[in-house]
């Protein structure tokens, strides 16, 4: 019985019937123009002290040879000092380190070589022209280096999506995440979860191929039905986590609300450690909602500023809370200001009531909005007195103008936004694309046919379906259109 199911194994990852099978190896399609060797800068642009400019393809070494005295080929992966001189008019261009690195173990699996020269443009822009005079070498499209690590099956798909978020990562949390991702443990897990539904699948089959055999042991279908579930809700929890690990890549919003004059724009500024808002004693005077990116505690931020939320205004300030509480409604985290001095106010009472302990919600908030409740000008409190406002649901103070409490908010910030991105250094891998969802969500689907149909052929065919689906999160079977979008996050050189 184990030797027929172990068969079907084998034959269930080779996939017969569906010739996609989910390995982490390249999409098979040959990159763009490959063939080719190409050269660019691969650092970044300007005066810097050292510059690293390198090529891939058949004619590195060429190249290599070409522009260096001596003209031997330094050892493999090891840095040599060379004179950088033009092929063609022998003019000497730089003394720089030289790295060679036969494919395939290199970056992109084929031949490369590095140059590491020092970071002048003259320097730069003469090396490049040197090797642009080299035969077979033309300069590098954006992304092209990792598109022939793709294609070379050197990183599947979600770890070249994880390079792109290292290179633009702003913030820690988000060089964590992508780290993570580069590192393939997204890639890890949905393998894992491939591999489950290949055994799945090919206990289907061996029902379907020798159901009425003796020697097939019995439950073979309660199994893959059971696999089929456990797999559900491992995608479900992993679905219903998708939203933070898309914020982590693009910022959560975090809008400042509360009644006119409590602080917010003193504290939008104080966040963002620039005048993004005017500040006044003049109660209405942010009308506009003013966003700024920021980096919170590690965390990446869409700052808003929003108008005091008052009734019985003009009709420009009318329009400013309008528009304050339609940005409320979108906010991944509420930062609630108030004036610590003025909490008896109608305006502040109105707020609490309305904004702060919404009418029937309970905790948490619906929508898995987050509030954070700020106590602003503490200073114009009585030194060490007591707790303004015990009553009040858990409250920081602080004080925009001193300071005061600024490191309690941003501690209170990491933990809140944690809950909001997800916590990349905790936790499972996040689904940081809407790609992401999308493939577990067809996944999910089709395991609900596969529990929906009664017919056997039409199981094994959605458990297929369901695998293609994961198959395509690390890079098989990706058709050219995805790659476009992927790889044009990438910049000339990488
Ligand atoms: N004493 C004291 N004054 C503060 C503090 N924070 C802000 N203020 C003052 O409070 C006034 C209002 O500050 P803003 O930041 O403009 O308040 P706002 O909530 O943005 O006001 P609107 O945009 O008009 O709704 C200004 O005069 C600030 O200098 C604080 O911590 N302590
Ligand atoms: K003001
Ligand atoms: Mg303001």
């Amino acid at each position: 019985m184990w030797r027929v199911l172990w068969t079907l194994v084998a034959r269930a990852a080779r996939g017969p019937r569906s010739p996609r099978s989910c390995t982490r190896q390249g999409s098979g399609a040959p990159a763009p123009g490959s063939g080719a060797t190409i050269f660019a800068l691969s650092s970044g642009q300007g005066r810097c002290g050292i510059a690293v400019i390198r090529t891939s393809g058949p004619s590195s070494g060429h190249a290599l040879r070409s522009l260096t005295a001596p003209r031997d080929l330094p050892p493999a992966r090891s840095a040599c000092l060379r004179l950088l001189s033009h092929p063609r008019s022998g003019e000497p261009l730089d003394h720089a380190l030289v790295l060679w690195f036969p494919g395939p173990q290199s970056f992109t699996g084929e031949d490369c070589a590095e140059f590491h020269v020092h970071g002048g443009p003259a320097v730069v822009s003469g090396v490049l022209q040197a090797l642009g005079s080299v035969p077979g070498l033309r300069p590098a499209e954006a992304g092209e280096f990792t598109r022939r690590a793709f294609a070379h099956g050197k990183l599947s798909l979600t770890e070249v999506e994880g390079l792109a978020d290292l290179i633009h990562a702003e913030t820690e949390a988000q060089r964590r995440q992508a780290l993570r991702q580069l590192d393939g443990e997204l890639g890890h897990l949905c393998r894992g979860w491939a591999k489950t539904l290949t055994k799945a699948l090919a206990h289907v089959e061996a029902y379907i191929d020798f159901g009425e055999d003796d020697n097939l042991e019995e439950g073979v279908l309660e199994q893959a039905d059971s696999q089929v579930r456990e797999l559900e809700l491992a995608l479900s929890a992993h679905l219903r986590d998708a939203r933070r690990g898309q914020r982590l890549r693009s910022g959560a919003h975090v809008v400042v609300a509360g009644p006119p004059n409590a602080g917010k724009s003193s504290l939008v500024n104080l966040l963002s450690r620039k005048p993004v808002s005017i500040v006044s004693p003049e109660p209405g005077t942010t009308r506009d909602v003013l966003e700024t990116p920021v980096d919170l505690a590690g965390f990446p931020a869409l700052l808003s500023d929003t108008a005091g939320l008052r009734e019985g205004v003009g009709p420009v300030e009318q329009e400013g809370v309008r528009r304050a509480r339609e940005r409320l409604e979108q906010a991944d985290l509420i930062l609630a200001v108030l004036d610590a001095s003025d909490l008896a106010s109608p305006s502040s009472c109105n707020f609490l009531d309305t904004v702060v302990v919404r009418p029937g919600a309970g905790s948490p908030r619906e929508n898995s909005q987050r509030l954070l409740l700020v106590l602003n000008k503490s200073d114009l409190l009585p030194r060490g007195g007591p707790d303004p406002r015990p009553d009040l649901p858990p409250h920081l103070l602080l004080s925009c103008l001193t300071g005061e409490g600024l490191n309690g908010l941003l501690e209170a910030l990491r933990k809140e936004l944690a809950e909001v991105c997800g916590d990349p250094s905790t936790g499972p891998p996040l689904l940081t694309r809407v790609r992401h969802q999308h493939h577990l969500q067809g996944c999910l689907d089709a395991l609900g046919h596969y529990k929906q149909t009664k017919d056997l052929a039409l199981a094994a065919e959605a458990l297929r379906l369901a695998r293609g689906h994961l198959g395509r999160i690390t890079g098989g079977g990706g058709t050219e259109e995805v790659l476009d979008i992927i790889f044009r996050d990438f910049c000339v050189g990488k």
